[in-house]
């Protein structure tokens, strides 16, 4: 069997080709009856497929919310598999929002439905929750990593609850004194810097969820302190709805700017059924010409 392509490489030909913009596919209740869709598992099946049709050949990389489906049960789950599997031959990479944490054991359960391939629900890559500690992440990065496979760990999240988590200090490892935030970045970027193919990646296969409102100095993060290589992939939701402007991204980021992802759900999906494609076009180029 052929080795996989390593899913950094992926992601770097998708900036490449589509620019770094992706959109959520985020089916809550009020979207779906403004689209004209039953809130059900055929629901969200169908609002998904319709972003995967707009998103194809114009973008390269979604993130489906698993919330969303998952509040459909059964139904959510089988209408996921549909929109992922599509999705996928359609060749667009798949961010799985599932915000997966546990300890290590039961961990690997999440690994194997979300990134094992054939996986019913295979995805190119998952988010992880690091609240049980960044170590019990690291073998489910390194399987995902022989496989193609990507991840994004939490490190500051643009909800505004997470001050108070995110910029606590660590005083027990070799980062103490540093923030959570910012041990979580030094912690995914350390990883991917020590792997035996590193210095011939320009993007390495685990990445971190930063927000766009989120003023990464202030949780103790130096956006400089990471232009080696590889570069580390930066997941940034936020933008759009939530308040974050990409035309700010290289001011926001720093030198991350070079690996991050600006994703837009609602503030791209409240176009509608007869106007997404417009608007994942539309944005998709604003976002491109940006030139980060
Ligand atoms: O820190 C985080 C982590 C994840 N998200 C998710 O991204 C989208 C954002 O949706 P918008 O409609 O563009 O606000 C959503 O799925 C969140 O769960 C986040 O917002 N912040």
């Amino acid at each position: 069997m052929s080795e996989p392509v390593a899913f950094g490489d992926r992601l770097a030909a998708a900036f490449a080709a589509y620019g770094r913009l992706c959109v959520g596919i985020d089916p809550h209740a009020q979207l779906l009856e403004s689209w004209g869709l039953p809130d059900s598992g055929e629901g969200v099946r169908e609002f998904g497929l319709r972003v995967v049709d707009a998103a194809a050949g114009q973008i390269g990389i979604v993130k489906p919310q698993v919330s969303f489906y998952e509040r459909h049960g059964a139904a959510g789950y089988a209408a996921l598999e549909r929109v992922f599997a599509e999705a996928r031959d359609a060749g667009l990479i798949v961010i799985a929002d599932a915000k997966r944490g546990d300890i290590g054991s039961t961990l690997a359960g999440y690994a194997d439905a979300w990134l094992r391939p054939g996986s019913t629900l295979e995805a190119d890559a998952l988010t992880l929750n690091p609240y049980q500690g960044l170590a019990t992440l690291a073998p489910v990065m390194e399987r995902a990593a022989a496989v193609g496979k990507g991840v994004f760990v939490l490190a500051a999240t643009s909800n505004p609850e997470s001050g108070p988590v995110q910029t606590a200090e660590l005083r027990q490892s070799s980062r103490a004194g540093r923030t959570i935030a910012s041990a979580m970045v030094d912690g995914v970027d350390a990883w991917n810097r020590a792997r035996p193919d590193a210095s011939t990646r320009t993007l390495g296969d685990a990445g971190v969820v930063i927000g766009a409102t989120v003023e990464l100095r202030a949780v103790g993060i130096d956006p400089d302190a990471y232009g080696e290589t590889p570069g580390l992939p930066v997941l940034a939701p936020g933008f759009g709805h939530q308040g974050g402007d990409a035309a700010q991204l290289g001011e926001l980021f720093g030198r991350l700017a070079a690996g991050a992802i600006v994703n837009e759900s609602r503030s791209v999906l409240a176009a509608g059924p007869e106007e997404i494609g417009e608007a994942v076009r539309r944005r998709a180029g604003e976002v491109g010409s940006l030139g980060v």
